[in-house]
């Protein structure tokens, strides 16, 4: 792989921007790669950890001359930094953004970037629990979708060039529309995660009553969701804040579903329920079929395809 963007700008120096960096460096992506964040700890670890060639003290400094600028943080705090770095965009550059939601940061970013700047939204699926300075990895997006977010009026050139840089990172790129990706991500990430911190939330107020059982006996499905629920708070209150219809779209359905399967509990109609999860499982099988679950283990596809 070959340079793509001279100097790269990432502001905001947690799990997705260290793993961007740490790619950046496995392919040879950028000249340059400066970094900063809000916090002093933060960018004294950046530093030293070798993460960026530059670790500067605020944002309007780091995206001096950059030619692609990442916003990597919260998406509550999107706009703000925006705004904040808005004046000091090198023409011709690229703003690019990793936000879990898009229609909301759009219109937070959008009116601070200036004309002759592209500013293409994107949004790589892929994560853990961690975040911060020492979270990140090369491999994070390998094999993983970046779905990009551009407007119809868009660059071409800039936005096959912020493809290339994705692939670059190991990412499978494809192009959505805004409100269609927040309406996917409700289902296949926001709402799930609230259900996760729900059902960790369910078991602490049981603690008591079972004497810590809970977490001694928990078996995979429940240590599953402990691990979505162990993400950043900031990160998870602003995604919900900001995709408000969507999940709570999801989430009206969610309890429907969820009653509908209680009264079958309940009036022991067994046909139902395995009606149901014959009809779940299949979704799970078409998703190692697709070759889209790289944490399965070899024995779960040679099971489905013996
Ligand atoms: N964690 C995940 O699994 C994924 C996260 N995302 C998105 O990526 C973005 C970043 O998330 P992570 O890297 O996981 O978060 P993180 O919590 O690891 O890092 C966030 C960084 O932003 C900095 N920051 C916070 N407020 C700031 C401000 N006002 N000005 C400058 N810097 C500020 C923090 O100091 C920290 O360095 C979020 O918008 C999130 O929705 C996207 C895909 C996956
Ligand atoms: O850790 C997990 O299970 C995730 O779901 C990671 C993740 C979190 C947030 C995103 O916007 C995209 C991916």
């Amino acid at each position: 792989m070959s340079v793509v963007y001279g100097r790269v700008a990432l502001i905001g120096l947690g799990l997705i921007a260290s793993s961007m960096a740490w790619g950046m460096r496995r392919a040879g992506l950028a000249e340059e790669i400066v970094g900063t964040a809000r916090s002093a700890q933060t960018r004294e670890t950046a530093r030293e950890i070798g993460l960026c060639d530059r670790v500067v003290d605020t944002a309007a400094e780091a995206v001096k001359d950059a030619d692609l600028v990442v916003l990597a943080v919260p998406v509550g705090v999107m706009g703000a930094v925006a705004e904040e770095i808005g004046p000091h965009l090198k023409q011709g550059a690229t703003v690019s953004d990793v936000g879990s939601v898009k229609r909301a940061v759009i219109a937070a970013v959008g009116p601070h970037i200036p004309d002759g700047v592209n500013f293409i939204p994107a949004h790589p699926l892929a994560g853990t629990e961690h975040s911060g300075p020492r979270s990140g990895f090369a491999e994070l997006f390998d094999n993983r979708f970046c779905l990009l977010v551009p407007a119809e009026n868009s660059d071409r050139q800039a936005v096959d060039r912020l493809r290339a840089y994705w692939e670059g990172l190991g990412a499978n790129v494809e192009e959505m529309d805004a409100d269609h990706h927040d309406l996917v991500l409700a289902v296949t990430s926001h709402a799930p995660h609230l259900i996760a911190y729900t059902m960790v939330g369910v078991a602490d107020d049981l603690r008591r009553v079972t004497d810590s059982e809970v977490i001694k006996y928990s078996a995979a499905g429940f240590r599953d969701f402990t691990r979505i629920a162990a993400s950043d708070p900031t990160m998870w209150r602003d995604v919900f804040l900001t995709n408000k219809d969507a999940t709570l779209e999801i989430l009206g359905r969610f309890t429907e579903e969820l009653f509908a399967l209680q009264r079958a509990i309940r009036t022991g109609d067994g046909d139902m329920l395995f009606d149901y999860f014959t009809r779940t499982r299949a979704i799970r099988r078409s998703i190692i079929d697709a070759g889209q679950d790289t944490d399965a283990p070899d024995f779960g596809r040679s099971k489905v395809h013996p």
